[in-house]
Formats: C-alpha cells, sequence, structure tokens
C-alpha cells in the first residue's frame, strides 16, 4: 500500500543544508497499523511530511498503490498534534467533519451519513452543533480524528497526534484509533515519541535512528487484536518489547547508525 525507496530528505534554503533523513525504506501493507518512533529531531515530522506528499524528497519515492506519491493524494488524511489549529473554529463540528466530503464531491445524503456515523464512533454524537472552542481539547482531537476517518482515506498519517492531551484521554484515544482502524481496515501510519504508545497501537515499530535517519530496526510487535490498556501493558511481551524499543532509542541518541551498533543487552 505505502513502499519508501531509498527516501533521502535535505532541507536547503537560507544558511547551511540540513539532511534529514539520509536513506529509508520500508514498505507497509494494506491495512497494517505501523508505529514511527526516534529520538528528538530524528525527522519523524519530515518522513511523515514526505509521506503526505506535503513536502518533495530530495531523492528516492514515496509510493502510494504503486503511484509515485508528488502531491497530497486523495487516498490520504493527516492528523497532526495542533487540533486547535486544524479545525475551523466558525464551523460547526459536522460542518468541519463535513468539509473535505464536500471538497471530495460526496452527495449530500452521504455526506450527512458519513457525518454522523464517524461523530458516533468517536463518542461525540451529542456535540455535532457546537463549535470546537467549546469543546476539550481532548474532544477537538476526536473531531480531527472523525473528520480523518469520514473521508475514508486509504491511508491515515498521524504525527503525535495525542501529545498535547493529559494522560487518561491519551489512553482513551489510543483505544479509539485501534477501534476505529480494526472497523475501517485503513493502513495507518502514526508517529510519537512515547515507546509505550507505539508498541500499544502498533502491529510494527519502525525505530529511527538520529539525524540524518536511517532504519535501526523494524520491531514486530505480537501482542495480539485484542489489546486493553491494563491487560496488554502488564504482559512479559509488552515489557519485553518496551525494553527492546527503549534501549535501540537511548542508543539512537549516543549516535548509532545500526542494531549492531547499538549493543544491546536486551
Ligand atoms: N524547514 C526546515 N528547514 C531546515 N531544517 C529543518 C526544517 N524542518 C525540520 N528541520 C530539521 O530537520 C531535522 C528533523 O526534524 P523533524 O521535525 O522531522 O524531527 P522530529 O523527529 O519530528 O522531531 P521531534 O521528535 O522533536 O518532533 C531537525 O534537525 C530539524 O531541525
Amino acid at each position: 500500500m505505502l513502499g519508501v525507496h531509498g527516501l533521502n530528505k535535505v532541507y536547503t534554503g537560507r544558511g547551511e543544508p540540513v539532511e534529514a533523513i539520509a536513506d529509508l525504506s520500508f514498505e507497509i501493507s494494506a491495512g497494517e497499523l505501523v508505529c514511527v518512533v526516534g529520538p528528538s529531531g530524528a525527522g519523524k515530522t519530515t518522513l511523515l511530511r514526505c509521506l503526505a506528499g506535503l513536502l518533495p524528497a530530495t531523492a528516492g519515492d514515496v509510493r502510494l498503490a504503486g503511484q509515485a506519491v508528488s502531491d497530497p493524494p486523495t487516498g490520504m488524511a493527516v492528523v497532526f498534534q495542533e487540533y486547535g489549529r486544524s479545525l475551523f473554529p466558525w464551523l460547526t463540528v459536522a460542518q468541519n467533519v463535513e468539509l473535505p466530503l464536500r471538497e471530495k464531491g460526496l452527495p449530500k445524503a452521504r455526506r450527512k451519513e458519513l457525518v454522523r456515523e464517524t461523530l458516533e464512533a468517536v463518542g461525540l454524537g451529542d456535540a455535532t452543533a457546537s463549535y470546537p472552542w467549546q469543546l476539550s481539547g481532548g474532544m477537538q482531537q476526536r473531531v480531527a480524528i472523525a473528520r480523518a476517518a469520514a473521508y475514508e482515506p486509504q491511508v491515515l498519517l498521524m504525527d503525535e497526534p495525542f501529545a498535547a492531551v493529559d494522560a487518561q484521554t491519551r489512553f482513551d484515544l489510543e483505544d479509539l484509533v485501534r477501534s476505529l482502524w480494526s472497523r475501517l481496515g485503513v493502513t495507518v501510519v502514526f508517529v510519537t515519541h512515547d515507546i509505550d504508545e507505539a508498541i500499544y497501537l502498533g502491529e510494527r515499530v519502525l525505530v529511527l535512528s538520529g539525524r540524518p535517519t536511517v532504519l535501526l530496526e523494524d520491531v514486530r510487535v505480537g501482542l495480539g487484536d485484542d489489546r486493553s490498556q491494563l491487560e496488554t501493558r502488564a504482559t512479559p511481551e509488552f515489557t519485553r518489547l518496551r525494553t527492546h524499543v527503549y534501549e535501540l532509542v537511548q542508543a539512537a541518541k549516543r549516535g548509532a547508525r545500526s542494531v549492531t551498533d547499538a549493543h544491546l543487552t536486551h
């Protein structure tokens, strides 16, 4: 569904060029939920913007269902961290969710149906007529997720979407993402700083090196489909994965560029 081949990204502009991504290659199959972690400044957001067609690659390419991504493709939706800036304050919750569906050219009846269904799915069936500024941060992020899901994308990209909400809300939103993902069968790429979040959510975790970025390890998460915040996080397999990914990220901070460099003890 999503292929990244020899991706390199150098920012040029005033001052010295900055090589954010050295060389990244990986494939994500249709319907997978893949998380991306790495040290701060590793190039996670840069990668996501390249995947979304918001930034041109310097070399290599990104392909969505075999088609090279140059502009933002219609089959993708993105949820950013700053929900406050991504929703239009002068539109109601329902109108915010409906707007991209209008741009997609869907007929009115189908738009109304999708708006109702997705707002109910994210637990905001009663807030359709509210304005974003009348809602809490967590509720606003639910609206942004509903808007992305209603669009019925092939691929949903999420860039640290829960970084600005409190821990309790974050757990609820993580479960919401997993339930939407399994219901809709959408392919999800989820960037996060939080190692536990990456393991709880993902079927795979891509661990990036420090800048300029290479892939340190593509970690398979064998935690099954049914996950629960209390039970899954208490399993020995969760603890093992968390120790392993934590060590990799620490090694990345020290400059490791491969698993061999990382000198793992677990
Ligand atoms: N527009 C830009 N021009 C120049 N350099 C940039 C630009 N955007 C990002 N960078 C640099 O590219 C590198 C990667 O940035 P990026 O935001 O992708 O990292 P990140 O892993 O998402 O970081 P964080 O985890 O802190 O959000 C950083 O060194 C950053 O300073």
